[in-house]
């Protein structure tokens, strides 16, 4: 078995939405694929209407395949501050082609204003480890636990773009997606997540050829052997979080190239003119380098003056790791693998 779908951006690249079949005959719903989570939930015919607006609903009862999860509750919260909560059917999901017929299928009872507001997204579909899952008493598996063992391959890959649609695949590596190659590394699943440390990161026009070995007169202005060319990150691939989300002292390195940046209480985060050109940001993986082009970090405007643009790179202060979401994702072709005991994450330029 094997699965195709559209990764289509909202404005920004805020998030993703991918079309989803759920129930029999088939209800459509476009849901944001989250790696950054486990639980696949809907809005649904169960969700007060004060807190929909426009979004697709899943109606169970209007499903001949749906079953009750009886006495199964379900309340989940992410990063952003969102939540929301619910009950629990098993139905029929199809993701490209791709399907279960007993998927978890949690319907929401309450969804917090952020959702309401996000007209366009039904709801999400988790792509994280299923240790995380929120269902009780009766954990539930991700879509991706259980159609793995069907797929051809145990892995799906993530193409997103800037601005324009891309790919989630299931069961198979799509070799007209990348070029160069894909390079693996180790992933940590112990937190539920697809958690990396990735080799190294530099901001701008490299100075990583200030190696040790070639400046061993180095000039006290050079950077130190521990500069970023050979500073590990650690951190998340979150798929369902806009921006990355690092370390202050990467940030500031980062930001201290742009003349016009400053770190506002009153935006959340880092801004600067709309107008201002920004460094590139690379990371590395084994012997692949990502590049992160400077505009992809301009990510949108603070207000509709237009002026002061919010930086795509953030903070991750207070989270405990570094989150590495769709602006470090979409400068490349990520591939999540899991044969159910040794995950792994690759990473390739395109
Ligand atoms: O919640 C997180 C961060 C986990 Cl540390 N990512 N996933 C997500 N989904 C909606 C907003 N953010």
């Amino acid at each position: 078995d094997t699965g195709s779908a559209a990764a289509t951006p909202e404005q920004y690249d805020i998030q993703y939405l991918t079309p989803v079949s759920l129930g029999t005959p088939p209800q459509i719903l476009n849901l944001d694929f989250d790696s950054g989570s486990s639980d696949l939930w809907v809005f649904s015919s169960e969700t007060p209407a004060s807190q929909v607006k426009g979004q697709a609903q899943y109606n169970p009862s209007k499903s001949s395949t749906s079953k009750e999860v009886s006495g199964a509750t379900w309340d989940i919260s992410y990063g952003d501050g969102s939540s929301s909560s619910g009950n629990v059917y098993t139905d029929v999901v199809n993701v490209g082609n791709a399907t279960f017929a007993g998927q978890a299928v949690e319907t929401a009872q309450q969804v917090s204003s952020s959702f309401t507001s996000d007209t366009n997204n039904d709801g999400l579909l988790g792509l994280a480890f299923s240790t995380i899952n929120t269902v009780q008493p009766e954990q539930q598996k991700t879509f991706f636990d259980n159609i793995r063992d069907d797929l051809d391959s145990p892995v799906w890959t993530a193409d997103l773009k800037h601005n324009e649609p891309g790919t989630y695949n299931f069961g198979f590596i799509d070799d007209s997606l990348y070029t160069g190659k894909i390079a693996y590394t180790d992933v940590d699943s112990s937190d539920g997540f697809w958690m990396i440390t990735l080799d190294s990161y530099s901001v701008g026009s490299s100075t990583s050829n200030l190696s040790s070995r070639a400046f061993h007169h180095r000039p006290s202005t050079f950077p130190s052997p521990s500069d970023s060319a050979s500073t590990p990150l650690t951190g998340i691939a979150d798929t369902g979080t806009t921006l990355a989300l690092l370390p202050d002292s990467v940030c500031t390195e980062y930001y201290s190239q742009v003349s016009s940046a400053a770190n506002s209480q009153t935006a959340g985060g880092y801004v600067f003119d709309c107008d201002a050109t920004l460094p590139d940001f690379t990371y590395t993986v084994g012997s692949t380098t990502i590049t992160i082009p400077g505009e992809y970090i301009n990510y949108a405007p603070v207000d509709t003056t237009g002026e002061q643009c919010f930086g795509g790179i953030q903070s991750d202060a207070d989270i405990g790791f570094s989150i590495f979401g769709d602006i470090a994702l979409k400068a490349a072709f990520v591939v999540f693998e899991d044969d159910g005991s040794s995950p792994r994450l690759g990473f390739a330029q395109k």
